[in-house]
């Protein structure tokens, strides 16, 4: 893994160490305090390009170009609220996604099979394990965002968010958040209907360099990625992970998000 990882900086690969148990701290540390951390420069470099070069082809040609409108809740109706309260308010999402079927050899996915990432990761969410999705598509994507694209608001359905940017566009493409916006028992509309507003002074921006490992709990935190500006397209890996093995998709789930199923 040293060729793909500066594990000088990151010693995922030696767990027993004071070194780790500081990383671990640090990182759970920046969870509580800013419910995200980010790690520059996590995948060297050479395998972050080699990864976005090796990922652009199939994006061009094969990628599941998904538009949609959506609310924050990618849910059509929420118990207790009107269909035309604002915190059901829709906005507009596109981007392109690459499923891990579509980018065999890509580096990414040698991370994404070595035991030692999902350990440090479930240290670092205080878990005893996380395990990866044994889905043929779901495992790792890739998302590409173009010129005039955004993902916009929302909450995450799993509760935390794992991400490499791989390529980042001239301007935009910024990660936008506001941490600790609702919990298990308070929705907080209120504040959902802020934010959406645009007059939440608590919403942080974060320009993520290409390389770094990004963690956030995207259940609970309300967040979106600005609209990319210009030619180059920001490419995004996004790791999926679950607390028990072997996870699978729906192929009613595959079409969903991908546009098509591998599923039986
Ligand atoms: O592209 C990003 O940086 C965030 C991705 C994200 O929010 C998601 O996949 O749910
Ligand atoms: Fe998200």
């Amino acid at each position: 893994m040293h060729h793909l990882l500066d594990l000088d900086t990151y010693p995922l690969d030696k767990p027993d160490t004071a070194a780790y148990a500081a990383l671990v701290a640090r990182c759970k540390a920046r969870l509580a305090a800013d419910g995200m951390f980010d790690l520059p420069g996590f995948l060297r470099p050479k395998a972050t390009v080699d990864a976005a070069t090796a990922a652009a082809p199939a994006m061009a040609s094969e990628s599941h170009r998904h538009a949609r409108s959506h609310n924050v809740y990618f849910r059509d109706s929420v118990d207790g609220l009107s269909d035309d309260d604002p915190v059901l308010s829709k906005v507009e999402t596109v981007n392109h996604t690459l499923c891990a079927d579509q980018i065999a050899g890509n580096p990414v996915l040698d991370l994404y099979d070595w035991a030692p990432f999902a350990a440090f990761l479930a240290a670092t969410m205080g878990k005893d394990a996380l395990y990866c999705m044994q889905d043929p598509m779901a495992r790792v994507n890739i998302q590409a965002s173009r010129d005039g694209e955004a993902l916009n608001w929302h909450f995450d359905r799993s509760e935390f968010t794992t991400t490499i940017l791989l390529q980042a566009s001239e301007t935009g493409g910024e990660l936008e958040y506001r941490k600790d916006l609702r919990s298990a028992d308070n929705p907080n509309y209120a504040g959902v209907a802020a934010v959406l507003r645009g007059e939440d002074p608590e919403v942080r921006k974060i320009k993520l360099v290409p390389g770094a490992l990004n963690v956030f709990r995207g259940v609970d935190t309300l967040h979106r990625v600005s609209q990319v500006k210009g030619p180059t397209e920001r490419m995004v890996a996004i790791f999926s992970f679950f607390d028990r093995p072997g996870v699978n998709m729906t192929a009613k789930e595959q079409i969903g998000f991908y546009g098509r199923s591998v599923a039986a």
